[in-house]
C-alpha cells in the first residue's frame, strides 16, 4: 500500500520519477497529493488542500509559485538551484551569436532563394546584407551572479569578452566559482555605461520588475544588446520598443516572447528553450524527486526557498514530528511542554527559522498517541503538523 501519492503538474523526466520507491504512487488529482511536481505551469490562482507537504519546482525560478500563501499554509516550496544553468548558459552564448551575426535573417533568406538555379552564386552575391560583428574584445554585463550568471560571465570571457558583472547578494559560493578576470561593479549603472550587451540573470523580484526601461536604457550605449534569459517582466516592453525604434537597443534578445515582444522589430525571440535540454530536465527531475522524498520520509528541507534548511539527519526509528510554524516566541516552550505534559522523552530536537517562517523537527523513541499531534496542531502560530512513523 502506498504512503505517499505525487502529482506532476507539469512533464517530469522520468529519470527523476524512477527515483520514487513502491511507497510512492503518481495521482492525477492534485487534491489527494502529498507532494506536487511542477515546472512553469503557475501556481498563482490554485487551491492548495491540507493534505499537500510540498511542492518541487524543477527549475530555478518560483514565480509561479505563491511563496507566502504556501509557507502560511505549511507547505514547503522547494526549488533546484543550478541544475539547469549550463543549459540556460549555452543558450545565452547562442543569443550572444544570434544578435552579433545576422545568423536568423541569413537562414530565412537561404530559404527564400532555395527553389532558384545556382544557389551557391546568388549566396555569394547576396551574403553582404548579412554581415555581422565578432564578440571577441567586446564587453559583456551580466546582472545577476547567481548559478547561470557565473556561468554566463566565465564563459564569455573564455570566448575573448571583458566581462563585468554586478550582484549585491552574491552567495560565498558564486564568488568562488567566479573567474577572477570578471570586473566586478557596485552599480548597475556601471554595466548600463560600459558594456556592449548586457545579460539579466536575476530573479523576478518586486525590485527587479522592470529594471530594464526608458531611465536605464538611457544609460546604455547606443546599440547595446539586451539579453533576456531570465522572465519577461524584467524589461518594460513598451520601452523597449522605443528604444529598438531609435536605435538605442540594437537588439533585444528573449527567451521570454510574450504578446508585445513577439511582433517587435528588432527582438530575437526564442520559446522558452533556456532549460529544454535533456540534461537540464533530467538534473532538475532527479534533484526535485530527491528532495520531496527526503522531506516526506526523514522531514529533511534542503533548497527551500520558503522555509529553513533544515537537516535532521535520516529517520531511523521511533517517531519524529515536523512542525511547520510561524516564527514567534515562545513556540519550543510549548512543543516541549506539550511532550512532557504526556510523560514523552524528547531524544532529539532541531528548529530552524527563516523570515516570519520556523520549522521544528522532534524525535521521541516510541509512538505517540494521535491526540499528541492533535494537542500541537491547536498551540497559535502552528501551521501544519506530521508524524513519520516505521
Ligand atoms: N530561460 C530559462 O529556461 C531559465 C530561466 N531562469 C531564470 O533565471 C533566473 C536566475 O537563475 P539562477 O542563476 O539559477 O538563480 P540564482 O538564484 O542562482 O541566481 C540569481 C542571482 O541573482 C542575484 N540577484 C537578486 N536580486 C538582484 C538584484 N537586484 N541585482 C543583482 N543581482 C540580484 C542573487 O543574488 C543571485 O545570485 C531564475 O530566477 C529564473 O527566473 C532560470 C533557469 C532557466
Ligand atoms: O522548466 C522549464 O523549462 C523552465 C525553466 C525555468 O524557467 C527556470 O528554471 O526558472
Amino acid at each position: 500500500m502506498p504512503k505517499f501519492k505525487y502529482h506532476c503538474l507539469n512533464p517530469i523526466a522520468g529519470v527523476g520519477l524512477k527515483l520514487f520507491s513502491e511507497n510512492y504512487e503518481t495521482t492525477e488529482d492534485i487534491k489527494e497529493s502529498d507532494a506536487v511536481l511542477v515546472r512553469s505551469a503557475s501556481m498563482l490562482e490554485m487551491e492548495l488542500t491540507d493534505n499537500i507537504a510540498a511542492i518541487a519546482r524543477a527549475g530555478a525560478g518560483v514565480n509561479n509559485i505563491p511563496l507566502d500563501r504556501c509557507a502560511g499554509d505549511g507547505i514547503v516550496v522547494f526549488n533546484t538551484p543550478g541544475a539547469n544553468a549550463n543549459g540556460v548558459k549555452e543558450l545565452v552564448i547562442a543569443g550572444l551569436m544570434l544578435a552579433s551575426r545576422n545568423i536568423v535573417g541569413g537562414i530565412n533568406w537561404v530559404q527564400t532563394i532555395k527553389e532558384e538555379k545556382d544557389i551557391a552564386k546568388l549566396v555569394e552575391k547576396g551574403k553582404a546584407k548579412f554581415a555581422g560583428k565578432e564578440i571577441q574584445g567586446k564587453k559583456l554585463g551580466v546582472i545577476g551572479l547567481g548559478a547561470i550568471g557565473v556561468l554566463v560571465a566565465n564563459a564569455a570571457n573564455r570566448l575573448g569578452m571583458e566581462v563585468y558583472g554586478c550582484d549585491p547578494y552574491i552567495s560565498v559560493e558564486h564568488a568562488w566559482n567566479l573567474s577572477r578576470d570578471i570586473i566586478s561593479v557596485k552599480s548597475k549603472d556601471d554595466i548600463y555605461r560600459e558594456c556592449d550587451y548586457i545579460s539579466l540573470h536575476v530573479p523576478l523580484l518586486d525590485d527587479t520588475k522592470k529594471m530594464i526601461n526608458k531611465e536605464t536604457l538611457s544609460k546604455c550605449k547606443d546599440g547595446v544588446v539586451i539579453l533576456n534569459f531570465a522572465r519577461d517582466l524584467l524589461v518594460n516592453d513598451e520601452d523597449m520598443e522605443e528604444a529598438l525604434k531609435s536605435g538605442k537597443v540594437g537588439a533585444y534578445v528573449t527567451d521570454f516572447p510574450n504578446d508585445k515582444t513577439a511582433a517587435m522589430e528588432g527582438v530575437i525571440a526564442i520559446p522558452h528553450l533556456g532549460a529544454s535540454t535533456e540534461e537540464s530536465e533530467d538534473n532538475c527531475a532527479v534533484m526535485a524527486v530527491k528532495q520531496i522524498k527526503d522531506y516526506l520520509e526523514h522531514g529533511i528541507i534542503k533548497n527551500s526557498v520558503n522555509y529553513p534548511d533544515c537537516d535532521a539527519g535520516t529517520f531511523t526509528g521511533g517517531t519524529r514530528v515536523t512542525i511547520n510554524h510561524k516564527n514567534i516566541p515562545n513556540m519550543l516552550t510549548q512543543f516541549t511542554g506539550v511532550f512532557s505534559s504526556e510523560n514523552i522523552n524528547i531524544s532529539n530536537l532541531i528548529n530552524k527559522s527563516k523570515g516570519d517562517y520556523a520549522y521544528t523537527v522532534i524525535d521521541i523513541e516510541g509512538s505517540i498517541a494521535s491526540g499528541t499531534s492533535a494537542k500541537l496542531e491547536t498551540i497559535d502560530g502552528v501551521l501544519k503538523v506530521r508524524t513519520i512513523s516505521e
